[in-house]
């Protein structure tokens, strides 16, 4: 379990708020995609659910408990950019992973607790694909393998939570694919709560049960820091019907989206509208044909 509540969350820096007034209620073993205009705070919104940032307003409490004043193994992290060390091989990658969470002070296992950290990394490897490279080094993989090798190391820790910031950025276009695959693969299996941050609406809208679109619903021209962005639309995306007509509408809504959002400043507006729009219709035939 690791239903995440957010209950009237403000982060300030300086004189820029960025975040404000954020409620939430995530269940257990949701996949929620934070997407949003760049800028907005969604890797903020991220660093404060791992705890590296403290809230200046409000509380975020899992199961009911306060978050920890500082990141745990509970909390599992994927960055866009590899956080592997080049020196170390996929194998030696993982397991130094583990020894953090599990030895924090020493970073080292000793003995049989070694040895059963040894096998869960070889486990994690193999889930991740990446058996037949254990050996080799970060820089004798490609992006996609080293991504994966960014996955094991967050994974191995077993998360209940898995943050992902921007996880697929600077992949290919296939190799996504096939990392869209497996990170379900391995959220179904782990029944682990997903946050991933992305600029890729369809990713989005594909792989979540929920987007969360972030968004500043007050503006003040004169003092642009004066006001943060919010979870301005809340997406439950839990019927496929209605998930595919959103995704098969996104890329006219998106060029449309662009042409006006660059002048009105406000890009995702439209988009999110009709996100909304289609559930809210969705929802109210089913209501009538129920009846
Ligand atoms: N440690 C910090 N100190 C001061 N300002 C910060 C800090 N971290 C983030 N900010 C500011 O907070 C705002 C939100 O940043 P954040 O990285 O969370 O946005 P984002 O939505 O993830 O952006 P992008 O989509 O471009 O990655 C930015 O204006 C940024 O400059």
């Amino acid at each position: 379990m690791s239903t995440v509540r957010v209950r009237d969350l403000w982060k300030q820096y300086g004189a820029q708020m960025v975040l404000e007034r954020i409620n939430l209620d995530i269940p257990s073993g949701e996949f929620c995609a934070l997407v949003g205009p760049s800028g907005c705070g969604k890797t903020t919104f991220l660093r404060l659910l791992l705890a590296m940032e403290q809230p200046t307003r409000g509380t975020i409490t899992v199961d009911g408990r306060p978050l920890p004043r500082e990141p745990r193994p509970d909390r599992g992290v994927v960055f866009q950019r590899y956080s592997v060390f080049p020196h170390l091989t996929v194998e030696e990658n993982v397991v130094l992973g583990l020894e953090f969470a599990r030895a924090p002070l020493t970073g080292r296992l000793y003995g049989a607790k070694r040895r059963r950290a040894l096998e869960e990394v070889a486990e994690t490897i193999e889930r991740v694909g990446l058996g037949p490279s254990r050996t080799k080094y970060p820089g004798e993989l490609s992006g996609g393998m080293q991504q994966r090798l960014s996955i094991a190391q967050a994974l191995v820790r077993k998360p209940r939570i898995l943050l992902m910031d921007e996880p697929f950025g600077a992949l290919d276009p296939g190799t996504k694919a096939q990392m869209y695959v497996l990170v379900r693969e391995l959220w179904r299996a782990e029944r682990m709560t997903v946050f991933m941050v992305t600029h890729d609406l369809k990713e989005g809208f594909s792989l979540a049960t929920r987007v969360l679109a972030f968004d500043k619903v007050r503006h003040d021209p004169q003092a642009p820091e004066a006001y943060g962005a919010t979870v301005k639309f809340n997406i439950p995306l839990d019927d496929k019907a209605e998930r595919a007509e959103i995704v098969s509408k996104l890329p006219a809504l998106a060029a449309s989206e662009n042409e006006e959002g660059a002048t009105r400043g406000r890009p995702w507006a439209r988009l999110f509208d009709f996100a909304g729009t289609t559930r809210r219709k969705r929802r109210d035939s089913h209501e009538r044909t129920s009846i």
